[in-house]
């Protein structure tokens, strides 16, 4: 090659990919792009340094320069809009809320057979809202969740036997309470406990426990074609693979069961796998929707209640007024029962409180602009992958007073409520996406940390002083403590032949 054509090409690529790169189309856009750090020509913002798990805080650093909707580009995906307070959640939750309710499709998640019969990564389609129409019917619908009323009284009752018998040991608490939450969902759903509290360890990591934290992790890990569309095919790094084979396994899992049911024609259970077989759902129709439920509905849940007794621990005067609350209402030798929920505010502001500051859903589940639509008077073109970010948006110190202070009382005497209306308190999301389980979810949390908090004294292990207690977070899918709570439980006295 002479020296001269080399010349020209060491000129020309530099501005090929000059001319080919998002700054460059942002530059001739005619409408205007939300504000957002320089992307690179074919790597975008990639190169911006976050540390492992914590993307919600270099997140949260950008808005600080960039402002409450910010514009970053990965790789050679459509852009990622990122809200970071109230107004421009309200704009795209409830203003601009029909087009900018579609779901950005993960790569890990393709896989076939599951996603055709997905509600969660669906767009809001005719097969989204039967499937949601169900949910909300049959499973947690006021109704629904008042008759399962016994099957979560009863599931927390062997929690607490469980702990009972863990008196003055270590008990990582994480994974008792994650076994509690899916027992529940196991017998709301066919009926049948998925976790095995005396099991060995190895059994419940091969089991429904295992299985979903799998999926979580995988989910997690960040994945070559989410960037790069064009690898998709080639599955590099294995991820989609490995998901398809636990997705298989939990179909597996309760395969035998479902069998079962659909040959015995006894469907006098009337649990929700009764529901859908009467409906006629296919297998397939089946494993997706079971898959939705203990995928969402278990770490959320469990990692709300584990944040909620880290914080009372670390604040003990607030966990004492709660101890007050629970034996003026409900007596001191006699267990919690759902009923007592309503007449516990102080129980409920220490959920509200809990979820305000770890919001388990950090950025909501990522959205998709489904058309080119307009927020805070910025284009957001169509197929841009949008979050919200709720941790920012609920720490924001415009909104909130002392925002990084754990206070249940602001909770007290507001109005402020997790339903969807109040845009600058969004831990279940708003609009179209909400959290169909709110209530479930609600009703749950409160009723598991009632009862650990009423029936047990806890302690640190080794003499950790509260103050001590490590409260680092870490998003992995949802936003968990750094180091799981490890606590030593101590049955009170009046409560022991309760339990
Ligand atoms: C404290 C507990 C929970 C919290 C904080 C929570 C929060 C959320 C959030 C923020 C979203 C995303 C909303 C959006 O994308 O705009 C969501 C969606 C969802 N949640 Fe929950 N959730 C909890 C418990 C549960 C439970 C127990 C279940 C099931 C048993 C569940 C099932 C789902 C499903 C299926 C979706 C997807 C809805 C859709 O795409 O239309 N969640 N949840």
């Amino acid at each position: 090659m002479d020296p001269l054509t080399l010349l020209l090409i060491l000129f020309t690529l530099p501005l090929l990919s000059l001319f080919f790169s998002f700054e460059f189309k942002r530059f001739i856009s005619p409408k205007k792009l939300p504000p957002g750090p320089f992307a690179w020509p074919f790597i975008g913002n990639t190169v911006l340094s976050v540390s492992e798990g914590q993307l919600h805080v270099a997140l949260a650093d950008l808005a600080k320069k960039y402002g409450p909707l910010m514009m970053l580009k990965f790789g050679l995906v459509p852009p990622l809009m990122v809200a970071s307070n109230h107004v421009a959640a309200m704009e795209i939750l409830k203003t601009q809320d029909k087009a900018c309710s579609g779901r950005n499709v993960a790569h890990s998640v393709q896989v076939p057979g599951y996603i055709q019969h997905s509600m969660v990564w669906a767009d809001c389609s005719e097969h989204w809202k039967m499937v949601r129409r169900i949910w909300r019917t049959e499973l947690f619908s006021t109704k629904m969740v008042d008759l399962q009323t016994s099957i979560r009284e009863e599931k927390v009752r062997e929690l607490l036997w469980f702990l009972r018998r863990k008196e003055g040991q270590i008990v990582q608490l994480s994974d008792a309470i994650f076994g509690c939450i899916i027992n529940v969902l196991g017998s709301i759903i066919f009926n049948q406990n998925v976790y095995d509290y005396e099991g060995k360890v190895d059994d419940n990591e091969k089991g429904m426990k295992g299985m979903i934290r799998q999926l979580m992790v995988l989910a997690a890990k960040p994945n070559l074609p989410d960037f790069y569309p064009v690898f998709g095919p080639l599955d590099l790094q294995g991820i989609r693979r490995t998901t398809a084979e636990c997705v298989k396994r939990m179909n597996e899992y309760w395969g035998g069961i479902v069998k079962e049911r659909r040959a015995s024609k006894d469907h006098s259970r009337n649990d929700f796998l009764d529901v859908l077989i009467q409906a006629d759902f296919t297998d397939a129709q089946i494993d997706a929707l079971l898959l939705e439920i203990f995928g969402p509905g278990s770490d959320t849940s469990s990692c709300t209640i584990e944040w909620a007794m880290s914080e009372l621990i670390k604040n003990p005067n607030k966990l004492l007024k709660l101890q007050d609350e629970l034996n003026q209402v409900i007596g001191q030798s006699k267990d919690v029962s759902e009923s007592d929920l309503e007449n516990l505010p102080y129980l409920h502001a220490c959920i509200k409180e809990t979820l305000r500051l770890h919001p388990p859903v950090t950025f909501l589940l990522p959205h998709r602009a489904t058309e080119t639509c307009e927020v805070m008077n910025c284009t957001i073109p169509k197929d841009s992958q949008i979050f919200v970010n709720a941790h920012s948006i609920q720490r924001d110190p415009e909104v909130w007073e002392d925002p990084l202070v754990f206070k249940p009382e602001r909770f007290l005497n507001s109005s402020v409520d997790y339903q969807g209306n109040d845009f600058h308190y969004i831990p279940f999301g708003a609009g179209r996406r909400i959290c169909p389980a709110l209530n479930m979810a609600s009703r749950a949390t409160r009723f598991i940390l009632a009862s650990l908090i009423h029936n047990f004294e806890w302690s640190l292990p080794n003499g950790m002083k509260p103050s001590e207690l490590d409260m680092r977070d870490a998003f992995v899918l949802v936003l968990a403590k750094t180091v799981p709570l490890s606590v030593v439980p101590r049955a009170r006295s009046s409560l022991s032949n309760v339990v």
